[in-house]
């Protein structure tokens, strides 16, 4: 295996590193870099990586970005001179497009990643967007990468903002809705650890059902609407609420956030 480089080891970067490992790749082929001393010594100790200077790290075959996107263009600078020959770049950063990776490092091959963090226990979605400069064998290789920890398609740059908006931000709405949920639950009385463990169920069987029947969401959810039963009390104050028109409108919203902050 090839030597792998994570620089920000943060929130996506350790669940990355987490979900590697677990596939099998060894820790010993895994270097980090981040900016806080703290959180390295906190990684080393979980995770068996090894925390390196950004020149050491941007020698590896695959350097994987993974700091906020205001800081990657600073520092993949800094790193460029370093880079190896061969060495690929990729960018999981929402919204740092091709072309300013590219401005950064020239004559690099680059690669877009958008991730999510179910990834940290082998259940990612990733989007993947080919640089101009990357090989068959660069995508091959980052289709291995994500791959190991979930699923991943590629797919073109002018769609990567929509895939963040559904996959890479989604498990937040997915939580949001597992919060209110389960505080659904404590407002009816359940214990919050009973609502959690009703919830947490709930979800995971749902999950299950759509990727495994082969049905749409919409025939899943008319099997549990019962007419004039319970669900379809529950589901029409939702649509009271707004509430499918809110998807809607957030994840309008955070495709165009992707799109101001590829703006710079
Ligand atoms: N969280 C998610 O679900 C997803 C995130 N992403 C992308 O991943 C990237 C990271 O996001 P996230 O993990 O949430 O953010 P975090 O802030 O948790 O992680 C970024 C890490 O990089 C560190 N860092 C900052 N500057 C440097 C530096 N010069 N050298 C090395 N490390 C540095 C940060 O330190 P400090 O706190 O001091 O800045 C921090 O520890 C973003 O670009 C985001 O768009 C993509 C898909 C999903
Ligand atoms: O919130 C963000 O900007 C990052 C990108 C996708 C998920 N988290």
């Amino acid at each position: 295996m090839s030597r792998l480089a994570v620089i920000g080891a943060g929130a996506m970067g350790e669940a990355l590193i987490a979900g590697w490992l677990a596939s099998g790749i060894p820790s010993s082929d895994v270097v980090i870099v981040d900016a806080h001393e703290p959180r390295v010594r906190e990684i080393e100790e979980r995770h068996g990586v090894t925390g390196v200077s950004l020149d050491e790290a941007a020698q590896a075959d695959t350097v994987v970005l993974a700091v906020k996107p205001h800081q990657v263009d600073g520092i993949l600078r800094a790193a460029a001179d370093s880079l190896g020959e061969s060495s690929l770049v990729v960018s999981i950063a929402a919204g740092v497009t091709l072309a300013q990776l590219q401005g950064a490092a020239p004559g690099r091959a680059v690669v877009r990643v958008m991730p999510n963090t179910p990834a940290l226990v082998g259940k990612g979605m990733a989007g993947i967007v080919r640089g101009e400069r990357a090989t068959d064998e660069h995508v091959a290789r980052v289709r291995g990468l994500m791959g190991a920890v979930g699923k991943a398609v590629v797919i073109d740059e002018g769609h990567l903002d929509a895939l963040t908006a559904l996959s890479g931000s989604g498990p937040a709405y997915v939580f949001y809705v597992a919060e209110a949920m389960i505080e659904g639950g404590v407002h009816q009385g359940l214990t919050r650890a009973e609502a959690t463990e009703l919830v947490t169920q709930t979800l995971v069987g749902s999950a299950a059902m759509l990727a495994e029947t082969g049905k749409s969401a919409t025939q899943l959810r008319e099997m549990v609407t019962s007419p004039a039963g319970t669900t379809a009390a529950a589901l029409r104050a939702l649509d009271d609420h707004g509430v499918r028109a809110a998807f809607l409108d957030a994840i309008e919203a955070c495709r165009n956030r992707g799109l101001e902050m590829g703006k710079g």
